[in-house]
């Protein structure tokens, strides 16, 4: 099984399926850290990150940008002194795509890097 980080994110069409509960639960288990949310009825996928500083906090809001552009696939990010809170869903299906899930892991390799 390719693990999901290495993964790479395939296009995601409108009218694309969105992940079932039972495989949410699944994938959630290789990103343990990251929280499924439902906001105004779409599910996401949301994770804060702690830093030392507001510098460092916007630091990785442009490297998670620059992999974002990479993969045509885009998250919500909240910048705040010392943190910066990541929230992952497909625009295009209202919801959880197997993309958001592969972007979450690839997140957290940042911080590995
Ligand atoms: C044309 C372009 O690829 C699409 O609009 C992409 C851009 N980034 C995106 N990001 C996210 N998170 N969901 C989308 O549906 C989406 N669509």
């Amino acid at each position: 099984m390719t693990t999901l980080s290495q993964a790479s994110c395939e296009a995601c069409r409108i009218g694309a399926p969105t992940v079932s509960d039972s495989e949410a639960t699944e994938l959630l288990q290789q990103i343990p850290e990251w929280t499924l949310i439902e906001i105004d009825g779409i599910k996401q996928l949301q994770r804060q990150y702690k830093f030392k500083n507001f510098v460092l906090a916007m630091a990785f809001a442009n490297e998670l940008a620059e992999i974002s552009e990479a993969e045509g696939h885009h998250p919500g990010i909240l910048v705040e002194w010392g943190k910066a809170t990541v929230t992952w869903w497909s625009h295009s299906i209202k919801g959880l795509h197997r993309n958001d899930f592969v972007m979450a892991a690839k997140t957290d390799s940042l911080l590995t890097k």
